[in-house]
């Protein structure tokens, strides 16, 4: 139609019978209808008999622009200029034009309007802005500068103005000031809002939100909630709902996409609330969901949920589908895992999962079946992945022949076996007892390209059989460039065990020993007690060859000592539970460094320099004003030593501080064991026993004292530390730093140390030790007494949030921070350890473990002299 009324109007022209106006309107057509070529011939037609205006040429240019000529446009513009005199319009039209392939040229063109014309509006300068905008992000400055020459040029900028320039990557101060100045002369657009909520940061568009007379859209609340952590999120949503604004699946979203840092019940109960509002959910709301139940264990809770949502026909993405099995396997409901599997479009991801999860619970049987039946039943092609799942399952299920068919099958497709693929046939053979074939496996990593690690030789070890003994030396000895090779001498002490060469076994226990290899040990403890006791006896004539090492390793693991070991590992376990119930990992871990603290260097003769002897369980050392509230800890340990008399009070102190560490997600510290302990009140270190100290054996003091010095005349906190640790302790300045990272847990009471106005209990409690808050590392609830005032916010948790959050907490009257603790970031040397722990966590585990250990060996006296570990 638009074509023919062009023919039409180009036929009239011919004859000259109508008029300019209607041609101009016949050009507009043109232009609305794409036929720009037509536009074109019109104009020129209109030249010719000298009918030609500014307003042809400008829609012409704009029917150009519109087909994405913008060349023409401007080439138009150029060759007019001789018969037609440009307005402000044309310019702006060209520049608009040259835009698109050159700012430069666009802002040229501008520019060259300007000139002629001598005036510029609000379109113009709107023009330039966004001519700077595809620029590039740093020519903010010129941006900002031209909202300058508008206010000068007294050209009142309009919203298009401001969310071009706030569109910049300029900072946030930047576009705050902007639309602050917007809000002052007009409403702001959606747009702005927008712009203005994302870039600030949190408390700041958390506010703006909450000034309701911008007109907030859900939109702007959404931005303010993606990328902060949920619980700020939570309150943007709070704001979003009390403003009236309706929630919508991207609030909720984002919000749930942080459900793996929540407390496991808060996914739920955001759940619930968004289908209280009509919310329709999705398969990433409930993956979401399910995934932080599924981590915290309470996958029970959410699977109904999930399987409601898809009988209701809602959509189970592949992630949902992975997390439902490994939900389903954890509930050894393999029948429900392969009903889901098979009623859904299955793919191989879903397949992998699903023989992961029958092998897990022992259904390898049933897994491969429906791997096999869905592989031919859909076409679909298996993955090593896989291959690899099906492979484990025959291991677990000792079917070696099906998995040699397996194995053929993949060469058969081509697929290259990877380490998992050669582990898992090692196993299967070696389960199956062909040990000479495991063997061979092991030779093949190589030509396969692939390494074998830990658990290849681990797995070749297990497989030998007992008169292969020395095989597993040999092994163990390829694996042992491995730093994780434990398990493979674990496994071939127990080689070494089956085979009864009690000899070897002690040999590797006791290499083990120096290595302090947690796994060897349990494996050689429990070879040791396999083996006769003829075997033992003889264990003290031990030729020569073996060595003095070994012979002492022999003694220790033979002599009594795996009785002190067992005793001990039972009390580890009972320690575990307690604090698992009392949450009580602070007081254990200051019980010992308390034990610990009142060591001096300078006094030479045991006990009476002090250090982990347990002396503080005795009324003169436990009476100290710096222990204050400690009796409490006495009192727990109390039961477990009445069950293990045989455990030293020194050695369970310890055992129960390095187990609290532990607990709270601390690394794990080799400890050593064996600590005599005192015997009576009167081998305590009196209070004033250390010289230079006026009180507390010299353990350090909170604050100093009325006259502003320490305990040691000490005038300032690192001074004070200094005395302390170095001179009294034999501490270095890292060693400080380090151990006092252990306040990332624990708490200050008015009624103990009175460094803090929060006491006992809910009412006298700060912001972050009510009962309510979740502190521990799991993020289950319970901090076991309430009240007080912590360093950190997790303060059940073991990490280097001491170090990264200090300004939160000196400026937080709800959290501590001692003189002490302030001076480890501001004396120049302590704070190069301090930074360095805020920005490495791992360097302040390795550091913190080496001086915990060291402290925890203090002034001891051992028995057997060398020790030994659990
Ligand atoms: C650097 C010098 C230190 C000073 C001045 C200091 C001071 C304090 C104070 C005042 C308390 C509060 C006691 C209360 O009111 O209950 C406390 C608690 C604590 N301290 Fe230290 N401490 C220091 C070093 C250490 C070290 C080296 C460790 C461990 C390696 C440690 C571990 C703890 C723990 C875990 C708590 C919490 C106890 C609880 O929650 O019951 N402190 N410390």
């Amino acid at each position: 139609m638009a074509a023919v009324r062009c023919q039409w109007a180009l036929a009239e022209l011919e004859q000259a019978s109508i008029s300019e106006r209607t041609c101009n309107k016949v050009i507009a057509t043109c232009g609305r209808q794409i036929q720009w070529q037509r536009a074109i011939q019109v104009l020129f037609q209109m030249v010719e008999v000298r009918q030609a205006t500014s307003i042809s040429c400008n829609s012409c240019m704009v029917a150009c622009s519109r087909a994405s000529h913008w060349q023409k446009a401007l080439h138009l513009m150029r060759c007019l200029r001789g018969f037609i005199r440009h307005d402000g319009v044309t310019y702006k039209q060209a520049a608009r034009a040259a835009g698109e392939s050159s700012w430069r040229s666009g802002l040229r063109l501008l520019q060259e309007g300007f000139e002629r014309m001598t005036e510029a509006d609000v379109i113009h300068y709107d023009l330039a802005l966004s001519l700077r905008q595809s620029a590039g992000s740093d020519h903010w400055p010129e941006a900002l500068h031209l909202m300058k020459n508008m206010v000068e040029a007294q050209v009142q900028a309009d919203v298009r103005s401001y969310s071009s320039s706030m569109t910049f990557e300029a900072a946030w101060p930047t576009i705050g000031l902007l639309f602050q100045d917007l809000l002052q002369r007009m409403e702001a657009d959606e747009y702005t809002c927008n712009t203005a909520v994302s870039a600030a940061p949190w408390v700041r568009a958390w506010c703006l939100l909450r000034r309701k007379e911008h007109g907030m859209s859900v939109v702007s609340h959404n931005a303010a909630m993606a990328g902060t952590p949920w619980f700020k999120a939570v309150q943007v949503l709070h704001t979003l709902e009390t403003g009236g604004l309706k929630l919508t699946a991207v609030s909720s979203g984002t919000i749930l996409s942080q459900s793996r840092d929540m407390e496991w019940q808060r996914p739920l109960w955001f759940l619930s609330r968004c289908q209280s509002r009509d919310i329709q959910s999705n398969s990433i709301v409930q993956s979401n969901v399910l995934a932080a139940h599924v981590d915290s264990g309470h996958w029970q809770e959410t699977l109904g949920n999930v399987m409601a949502y898809h009988s209701r026909g809602g959509n189970l993405n592949v992630a949902l589908k992975t997390l439902s099995l490994s939900a389903f396997s954890q509930a050894a409901s393999w029948q429900k895992a392969l009903a889901l599997s098979a009623s859904e479009r299955i793919d191989v991801v879903l397949l992998n999962a699903l023989v992961t999860c029958c092998a897990r619970v022992a259904r390898w049987q049933e897994g491969l079946e429906v791997v096999c039946g869905s592989l031919v039943r859909h076409s679909l092609r298996a993955s090593v992945v896989t291959f690899n799942a099906a492979l484990s399952a025959c291991a677990a299920g000792r079917q070696w022949q099906l998995a040699v068919n397996l194995i053929e099958e993949m060469e058969g497709q081509r697929l290259a076996p990877d380490s998992l693929t050669l582990n898992s046939m090692m196993l299967a053979l070696g389960e199956a007892g062909f040990w000479q074939h495991a063997f061979e496996i092991l030779k093949m990593f190589s030509s396969c390209s692939c390494e074998a690690n830990v658990v290849s030789f681990t797995t070749a070890i297990t497989a030998c059989p007992a008169h292969q003994w020395p095989q597993s030396l040999v092994l163990v000895q390829q694996a042992a460039s491995d730093a994780a090779g434990e398990t493979s001498w674990a496994a071939a002490v127990t080689t070494l065990g089956r085979a009864v060469r009690w000899r070897e076994a002690m040999c590797l226990g006791h290499i083990a020993m120096e290595g302090t290899h947690d796994a060897v040990m349990l494996a050689y403890a429990t070879a040791v007690e396999k083996m006769s006791l003829e075997m033992r006896a003889s264990c003290d004539s031990l030729p020569p060859v073996m060595g003095n090492a070994c012979s002492e390793g022999c003694y220790q693991m033979l002599g009594g000592g795996s009785a002190q070991v067992t005793e001990l590992r039972a009390c580890k376990k009972e320690l575990k539970e307690l604090i698992e119930t009392r949450n009580c990992h602070p007081i254990l871990v200051r019980l010992a460094w308390h034990d610990s603290g009142t060591y001096d260097q300078r006094i030479k003769e045991w006990p009476q320099c002090g250090g982990a002897n347990g002396a503080i369980r005795f009324d003169p050392e436990m009476n100290m004003g710096a222990n204050a509230g400690l009796d409490k800890a006495r009192g727990y340990l109390q039961k477990i030593h009445e069950a293990h008399p045989t455990v030293s009070w020194a050695d369970l102190i310890q055992l129960a501080s390095a187990t609290a560490i532990e607990m709270a997600g601390g690394p794990v510290i080799k400890m050593k064991y064996g600590r005599v302990s005192v015997t009576g009140p009167e081998q305590c270190a009196g209070p004033q026993s250390r010289q230079g100290f006026k009180g507390n054996a010299g353990l350090p003091d909170a604050a100093p004292g009325a006259d502003g010095t320490f305990g040691c005349g000490a005038k300032t906190p690192e001074e004070h530390l200094r005395n302390v640790f170095g001179k009294k302790m034999g501490f270095t300045d890292q060693d400080i730093v380090a151990l006092s990272g252990a306040h990332t847990i624990g708490r200050v009471f008015k009624e103990r140390s009175g460094a803090c106005p929060f006491g006992y209990g809910e009412q006298a409690a700060s912001k972050y030790t009510k009962g309510s808050c979740i502190v521990r590392k799991d993020k289950k609830s319970g901090c076991g007494m309430v009240g007080g005032a912590a360093w950190t916010k997790n303060w059940l948790t073991f990490d280097n949030s001491y170090y990264t959050d200090y300004k939160q907490a000196m400026d937080d009257d709800d959290l501590m921070w001692l003189p002490t603790d302030a001076c480890l970031h501001e004396d120049p040397e302590f704070k190069k350890y301090f930074y360095k722990y805020a920005g490495d966590q791992a360097a302040f585990f390795q550091d913190y473990a080496s001086a915990h250990k060291k402290l925890s060996e203090l002034g001891c006296k051992f028995d057997p002299p060398a020790g030994f570990q659990i």
